[in-house]
């Protein structure tokens, strides 16, 4: 990619940036297949002003035609990088990408739409590894998208602190889990297990989680419920 940067200027944003950074926004998001966006150039003008006073913004300018780029950043997180379509193929992404990475140098994810296909290409040509993909559902424009990492000097490291906040959920979930297990048992006339039962819970697993597929996931579930049982007949 050619590199002409030498009359590129990164700086810290400004309150009276927004309108300018929200006209980047909108043309970038024009020019790339993204969804259609939900919210209108002047709404973003006004959330962009508040979001330059919380969240950590830089600007791109570049000589001869001003403002063409911004990233903005929250812990751990790379919440915007958009470079204007006339600013294309000048490293601009690049440059805004290398600074977001020494101002996170322990790392940060960000998410990026699936069908959004050149910025996945830029960001995997940039180091960032793709973790998870969702059906769209917790997003505004209900399109999937995929979370991806840049996971820094100690990608051990950053990457098991992930691990560490999913499996807090999931120890949550499995807590919550092995309580309705304990509480169905009293209601059954039997001791003796479903498979039925435990092959549908893993076919609704198998839609939340189809890269593990439905053999594995019976395999989990089985596992799961083995426990289950035997901690809440240990209890009684
Ligand atoms: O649904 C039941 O019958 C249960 O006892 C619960 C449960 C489960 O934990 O999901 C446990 C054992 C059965 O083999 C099937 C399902």
């Amino acid at each position: 990619m050619p590199t002409d940067t030498s009359d590129l200027w990164l700086r810290p944003a400004e309150p009276g940036d927004a309108a300018a950074l929200a006209a980047v926004h909108v043309a970038a998001r024009r020019a790339a297949p993204m969804p259609a966006p939900v919210h209108g150039e002047a709404d973003v003008a006004r959330w962009l002003a508040a979001r330059v006073e919380t969240d950590e913004v830089w600007v791109a300018d570049l000589a001869d035609h001003g403002v063409v780029g911004y990233a903005r950043l929250t812990p751990g997180w790379l919440d915007d990088l958009y470079v204007a379509p006339v600013a294309a193929r000048r490293g601009v992404g690049g440059a805004l990408l290398d600074l977001v990475k020494a101002r996170e140098p322990d790392g940060f994810c960000l998410w990026v739409f699936a069908s959004n296909a050149p910025a996945r290409a830029f960001y995997a040509g940039h180091g960032l590894v793709e973790l998870e993909s969702t059906d769209g559902s917790a997003n505004e424009e209900g399109a999937p998208d995929v979370r991806l990492a840049w996971p820094g000097a100690e990608p051990l490291r950053f990457l098991r602190g992930l691990v560490d906040d999913v499996d807090a959920q999931l120890g949550d979930l499995l807590a919550r889990r092995a309580a309705l297990t304990r509480a169905i048992q009293p209601f059954k006339d039997t001791t003796r297990r479903d498979p039925g039962r435990e092959r549908a819970v893993a076919e609704s697993l198998a839609t939340r989680a189809p890269e593990l597929g439905v053999e594995r996931l019976e395999r989990i579930a089985h596992a799961i419920i083995t426990e289950s049982l035997d901690a809440a007949a240990e209890r009684t």
